[in-house]
């Protein structure tokens, strides 16, 4: 059995498509606030893998809540891998592009050292180090600016926004690789299943949707393929404060999951055309 942390969110959605047999617990079964209920919760449910799709991902309202998001991102995931290693069952975890600065224009490698900008990317961080510290068959998956039918993203902010708007402002200066949460969700698993029989390939990989884009472009693709007319001025990022910085470069070179797992870099707009069917399939 596989155990998922995590029921509503965009990637967890997606895995209880991919694994329906899969138990999913949601917060009202394990809250990440109290993470030795998640320790408490794998060591007796015993499963044969655990995938964390639960995350605390408000990145302005981190920035006031930083020990809220510390004991989801930080303290919990940790408290997990600590209970994988104890069974030893493999653990994968979702980590992101906001625990780099961003700086310069070249994909971040894995090895990069990290430097966040903000509160969500200081916790996101704290929970890579507190899984690779405890050292089990744990896998961390870099990915960056999620996207899907379900739960709050990017893509439906934009078709919210701009079916009631004929002109839009949207940073130009930030750049990164929109991901589909369902080859997210698609790569934890195979990932597992991997880690099972190949404990050696425990590490840190990037994986994120391709071409890297500015938010600007892709609102652009966006609209384009919802046919929602709505021009898209870009902006730099000084012309869009928010509590939180982000990083200007999320670009992350992801050939090393390539390499070692197989999975290649999905095409971002080929998934935001399957994205905008599902939405009209479900209204
Ligand atoms: N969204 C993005 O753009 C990116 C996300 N990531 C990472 O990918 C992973 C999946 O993100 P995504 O699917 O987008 O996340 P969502 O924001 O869609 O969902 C987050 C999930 O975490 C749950 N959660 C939040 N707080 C708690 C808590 N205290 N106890 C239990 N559950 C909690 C939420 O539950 P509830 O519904 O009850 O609030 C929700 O199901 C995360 O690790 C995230 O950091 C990485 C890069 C980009
Ligand atoms: C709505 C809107 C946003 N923006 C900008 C703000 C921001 O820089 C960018 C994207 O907005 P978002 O609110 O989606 O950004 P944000 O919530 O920071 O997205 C991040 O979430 C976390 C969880 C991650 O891990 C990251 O990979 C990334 O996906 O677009 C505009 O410029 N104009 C607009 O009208
Ligand atoms: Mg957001």
């Amino acid at each position: 059995m596989i155990l998922v942390f995590g029921k509503t969110g965009q990637v967890a959605t997606e895995l209880q498509t991919l694994l329906p047999d899969a138990t999913f617990l949601g917060r009202d079964q394990a809250d990440l606030t109290d993470p030795s209920a998640c320790f408490a919760a794998i060591m007796t449910l015993k499963p044969d893998a655990v995938i964390n799709a639960a995350a605390y991902t408000a990145v302005d309202k981190a920035e006031e809540d930083e020990d809220t998001a510390a004991l989801v991102n930080g303290t919990a995931p940790a408290e997990m891998a600590k209970a994988c290693a104890a069974l030893d069952i493999p653990f994968v975890h979702i980590s992101t592009d906001y625990v780099f600065d961003g700086t310069g224009d070249m994909p971040f490698a894995t090895v990069h050292p990290t430097a966040p900008l903000g509160a969500y990317g200081r916790t996101k961080l704290m929970g890579e180090d507190g899984i690779r510290d405890v050292a089990g068959s744990f896998v961390i998956l870099r990915t960056s600016w999620v996207f899907s039918a379900h739960g709050g993203n990017f893509l439906k902010s934009m078709l919210r926004l701009g079916a009631g708007r004929d002109k839009l402002t949207i940073v130009a200066d930030q750049i990164g690789g929109p991901t589909p949460a369902r080859a997210i969700a698609e790569a934890c698993v195979n990932i597992a299943e991997r880690l099972k029989k190949d404990p050696n390939t425990a590490g840190t990989y990037h994986f994120s949707g391709a071409p890297d884009v500015s938010w600007a472009d892709f609102a652009r693709a966006i609209f384009d393929e919802a046919k929602i007319t709505c021009v898209v001025e870009d902006i730099p990022t000084s012309a869009y404060p928010t509590p939180a910085k982000r990083p200007a470069n999320s670009r992350m070179d992801c050939s090393t999951t390539t390499d070692v797992f197989g999975i290649t870099r999905p095409n971002w707009r080929d998934a935001v055309r399957i994205t905008l069917q599902e939405l009209e399939n479900s209204q």
